[in-house]
């Protein structure tokens, strides 16, 4: 399904400030696979995504989707078969928008429609029993700015957005991490259900270890720009956090070092 070939990105290049943040990244996912990142603080996981959604086009290397070469593609293009999550749930939505909008540019948008075309009855019923699933009672809510929402139940509603159409590949980058324990469970449990039930092939950025061994069925680790372990099936299912930082020390040379993972 992703087929990433020697991708490169250096931020700066020529100054003093230049900084290679990918060195000849290669990644192949099949379909339906969900795979879990971790890494050192500024391994590259946020750039490797940046790269993946066309936020910029990459130094060398080349990316394909489904057999469709984005390399060159642009974002906006890019964002109707890929759904990003970031770590702030004020992202990925419209504030002033209600939640009715929000949704229907989202579907629109998706299932390449018009941006222009008039919700209908049967849009908005849709809507409405994809928000019931999220069981926050958004679903009564749809004339709401969604400014009004929580951090979780915006971010639930995003992760709804970008799933609700399903798209070729879901980035989520630590959208957990910022919402409390609770709420970060529920909308977890939520991501593996609508990833499980469509199937959706998807790459996940944590900092925490045992979700990085126990959501997915494929774990990486990145160290300065690189993927420097990639474990999964039975290999995967043996190793504890500790072996999993273990085979990170040697595989990148030095200890993992995240303050995220270390607070965590
Ligand atoms: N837009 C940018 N301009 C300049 N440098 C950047 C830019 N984006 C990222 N970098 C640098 O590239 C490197 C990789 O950053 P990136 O954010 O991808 O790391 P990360 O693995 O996501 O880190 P963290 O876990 O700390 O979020 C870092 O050294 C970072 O400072």
């Amino acid at each position: 399904m992703l087929d990433i070939t020697a991708i490169s990105k250096t931020f700066h290049p020529g100054t003093p400030n230049a900084r290679q943040a990918l060195r000849q990244l290669s990644l192949h996912l099949e379909d339906g696979e969900f795979a879990t990142i971790v890494g050192s603080n500024g391994a590259g996981k946020s750039t490797l995504f940046g790269a993946i959604a066309g936020s910029f086009y990459t130094d060398e290397g080349r990316i394909l989707l489904d057999g469709t070469d984005l390399t060159f593609q642009p974002e906006h293009r890019r964002s109707r078969v890929i759904g990003r999550l970031f770590q702030d749930p004020m992202r990925g939505t419209a504030p002033h928008m209600t939640i009715e909008e929000n949704l229907a540019l989202a579907y629109l948008r998706a299932s390449h429609g018009s941006p222009f075309r008039r919700i209908t009855a049967k849009d908005r019923e849709r809507f409405r029993s994809q928000l019931a699933q999220l069981d926050m009672g958004l679903e009564d809510r749809m004339h709401q700015p969604v400014g009004l929402l929580s951090g979780g139940q915006r971010q639930a509603l995003t992760l709804l957005m970008a799933t609700m159409v399903p798209p070729k590949l879901l980035l989520l980058d630590e959208h957990t991490a910022a919402l409390d324990p609770a709420t970060a469970d529920k909308v977890l449990e939520l991501t593996r259900r609508i990833v499980a039930e469509h199937r959706i092939t998807c790459l996940m950025v944590t900092h925490n270890m045992a979700q990085a061994l126990s959501l997915g069925n494929r774990t990486l680790m990145m160290a300065e720009g690189s993927i420097v372990l990639d474990v999964s099936g039975a290999e995967r299912e043996g190793l504890t956090v500790n072996d999993l930082l273990e085979r990170f020390r040697s595989g990148a040379g030095h200890a993992l070092d995240n303050d995220r993972i270390l607070l965590a």
